[in-house]
């Protein structure tokens, strides 16, 4: 469960150390765009060091890494993947290819360091217009690949078009990755939402996220993770159809029916397994998997 995904700069130390009590199922550990050129040693260590000597039972840790076509990728991951994070996020990748490459480094790196291999996951960003049409090639391009995630920022950039609040500019990507990622087996999460102070914003734009099959969205503030949190988690109601759904499904089978209703509407296989999706949340967030 990747409800919101914290990015942490991991050249500030204060916020390195308080990351995993925030609220966030995941924190992102950044070594790229939050990071200046001259300040990337210095984030590495620090990183390399809140893995060390950190533990983060509450949360899964994501460490973002500069992109292939730099001097740093190769730095970021010797360093980091003998600590064993849970996920590596390669940056602007914009192809299997390029996967390919991340994922051979890693597997050199992990037997290099006695590391299980296979163990670290690869989540890839994926902010460029060559990325976006590329998004099944990357989704599948290794058994590592465990979801996408989209950058707004650097894909209107590189479009060169207007980010706006609205976000009509990215709406092909959005639905672009989700179907990839879908197509895949795996999970779409989406861009932050980049206004600290605006919450009405927020919560429209991660509704509509939501709506659109993302499972989960950045955030760049701990003020956002309750909201976007809220938002991806079922409602009480939701959840109590979905286990009406599944008690309606146990007592159709007792009395042999093939097919029933619920509350005048015909119960099927997809209104089951969108029930048992609903459950499977419940469990994760208040069943005790989850803080
Ligand atoms: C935005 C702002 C400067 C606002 O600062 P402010 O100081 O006004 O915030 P305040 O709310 O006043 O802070 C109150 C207290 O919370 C602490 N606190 C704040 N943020 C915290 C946090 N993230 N984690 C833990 N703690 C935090 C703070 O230390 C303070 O603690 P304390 O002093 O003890 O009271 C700050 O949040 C921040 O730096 N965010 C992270 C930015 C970042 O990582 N960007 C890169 C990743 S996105 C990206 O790259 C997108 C993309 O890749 C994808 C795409 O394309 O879309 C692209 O390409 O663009
Ligand atoms: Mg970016």
């Amino acid at each position: 469960m990747r409800r919101t995904m914290l990015f942490l700069p991991g050249n500030t130390p204060n916020m390195l150390i308080n990351g995993d009590t925030l609220g966030a199922d995941t924190i992102i550990f950044d070594l790229e765009d939050a990071v200046s050129p001259d300040e990337k040693d210095a984030a590495r260590i620090l990183v390399r060091n809140a893995l060390k000597y950190q533990s983060f039972p509450a949360c899964e840790v994501v460490v973002r890494i500069n992109p292939t076509d730099t001097e740093f990728w190769k730095e970021d991951l010797k360093a980091i993947i003998p600590l064993k994070p849970d996920v590596i996020m390669p940056t602007k990748v914009s192809g299997g290819e390029m996967i390919r490459q991340v994922a051979d480094y890693i597997t050199e790196v992990e037997k290099e360091a006695g590391v299980e291999e296979g163990a670290v996951k690869i989540l890839p960003l994926i902010e460029t217009a060559l990325g976006v049409e590329k998004a099944f090639d990357i989704a599948s391009a290794d058994k590592r690949v465990i979801g996408l995630f989209l950058g707004g920022e650097d894909f209107t950039a590189d479009m060169h078009c207007k980010r706006t609040k609205e976000g009509k500019e990215i709406f092909y990507a959005r639905t672009r990755l989700v179907c990839a990622a879908r197509a895949c087996g795996i999970e779409a999460y989406d861009t932050p939402f980049t206004d600290v102070e605006d919450m009405e914003g927020l919560e429209k734009d991660t509704e509509f996220a939501k709506s659109l099959g993302f499972a989960g969205k950045a955030v760049i503030s701990p003020r956002h993770v309750d909201i976007v949190n809220a938002v991806f988690s079922p409602t009480e109601s939701e959840i109590e159809y979905a286990h009406d759904v599944m008690e309606a499904i146990e007592e159709g089978k007792r009395q042999g029916k093939g097919v029933i209703s619920l509350r005048g509407k015909m119960i099927d296989a997809p209104i089951v397994k969108r029930a048992r999706q609903v459950l499977e949340m419940e469990e994760a967030i208040y069943g005790g998997a989850c803080r």
